[in-house]
């Protein structure tokens, strides 16, 4: 997608290493940073420098690439995954990328590694690409329907976290279908959740749709029931980092309120997500999904530009008060319309599932 008019991928191979765009300085700086080592990568991804569901699946991928240019013994490749896939618990894409890594490598000469390795990297790369941006086409035609049917000069969807191109290789999942839209000309504007504690909307999503030329509004977490109530919001499109078998989305904190509302006033609420984010082995979200807990600090603390133009960290709460992170939260197929994947949309539900991915269901 666009940056300042140039084309960009959130993940790229760079002479022998691995760039990423560092999001931990969005939307205030763009930078890139270069992974020189598995380790690099680890770190990569527990820091958020790279996040989301599939990036964090590609990064996972890039970094046993780069394990294996270190160390291509068998014992060196499962150190190497086990190490990548303990950095965040949540989103299934990571477990997904690391088991094809190993997959594909386990059955070479440790010789062959290295090179092997950067190439199926690069292959997870380019079908999250191709995935995303097919998932953007079947969005389309329910960002359109949805205009045709609000009979208003602009179609308003509503967004948590970011789940857009930076989420991803490229396109995004959620966004997709919302880039899409604005490309063919519908006149599409988003209402972003801000996402706290880590304000994914405010900092990632905005500056996104912003360099796309796409109109949105930045909301609190908590104004999105209230603009539901007024009829404001057309349909909701989230992401998910695990969908159960049985269609149970598991998404950033606050998506489930979201839905919660969506169900009480009537408006429709989708999740976009590839088929590498769905966790065939659960049926149960609730049970069987690990949510992630992050440091405390991320609640106390928050990060912004002061006036001056410096990136400051200030705290928000009393020095004493503890404080609790959970990083995601389930929302039961209940209540989700429907899922957005790179086959089509298809209800939230093991059988809306199995229509549309035959094989995955039943080797499940
Ligand atoms: C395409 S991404 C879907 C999700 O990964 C996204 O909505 C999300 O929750 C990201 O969480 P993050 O903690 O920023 O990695």
């Amino acid at each position: 997608m666009q940056v300042e008019g140039r084309d960009f991928r959130t993940i790229w191979p760079d002479r022998g290493h691995v760039s990423v765009i560092d999001q931990t300085r969005l939307p205030h700086a763009f930078e890139t940073v270069s992974l020189r080592s598995m380790e690099d990568a680890a770190r990569a991804i527990a820091d958020m420098v790279v996040r989301g569901a599939p990036l964090i699946g590609a990064a996972g991928a890039y970094g046993a690439a780069l394990a294996m240019c270190d160390d291509a013994s068998d014992d060196g490749l499962r150190r190497a995954c086990a190490r990548l896939l303990a950095t965040r618990p949540t989103a299934v894409n990571l477990r997904w990328g690391l088991e094809r890594m190993e997959r594909r490598l386990a059955a070479l000469p440790a010789s062959d590694r290295a090179d092997a390795a950067f190439a199926e990297a690069a292959a997870i790369a380019d079908e999250d690409a191709e995935t995303c941006a097919a998932i953007g086409n079947h969005g389309e035609s329910l960002i359109r329907a949805a205009f045709e049917k609000s009979g208003r000069d602009r179609v308003n969807v509503l967004t948590h976290c970011n789940a857009g191109w930076l989420a991803t290789v490229d396109w995004g999942t959620a966004l997709a279908p919302i880039y899409k839209a604005h490309r063919a000309g519908l006149p599409v504007h988003v209402f972003v959740d801000e996402t706290r504690p880590r304000n994914q909307g405010a900092s990632l999503t905005a500056w996104e749709l912003a360099q796309e030329g796409v109109a949105h509004t930045v909301i609190v977490d908590n104004a999105g029931g209230h603009l539901m109530q007024r009829g404001e919001v057309d349909l909701c499109i989230v992401g998910s980092d695990r969908t159960t078998r049985a269609g149970d989305v598991c998404n950033k904190i606050g998506t489930y309120l979201k839905a919660l509302a969506a169900k009480d006033c009537g408006v429709p609420f989708y999740a976009a997500l590839p088929a590498s984010t769905v966790d065939w082995r659960i049926v149960d979200g609730l049970r069987d999904i690990p949510i992630e807990e992050r440091s405390p600090e991320e609640v106390t603390h928050l990060a912004g530009m002061a006036v001056d133009g410096r990136v400051e960290r200030v705290r928000l709460t009393p020095q004493a008060t503890p404080a609790r992170n959970p990083a995601f939260d389930v929302t039961p197929s209940r209540l989700v319309t429907g899922l957005i994947t790179e086959r089509g949309v298809c209800d939230a539900s093991a059988e809306g599932l199995a229509s549309l991915f035959p094989a995955e269901a039943k080797a499940a």
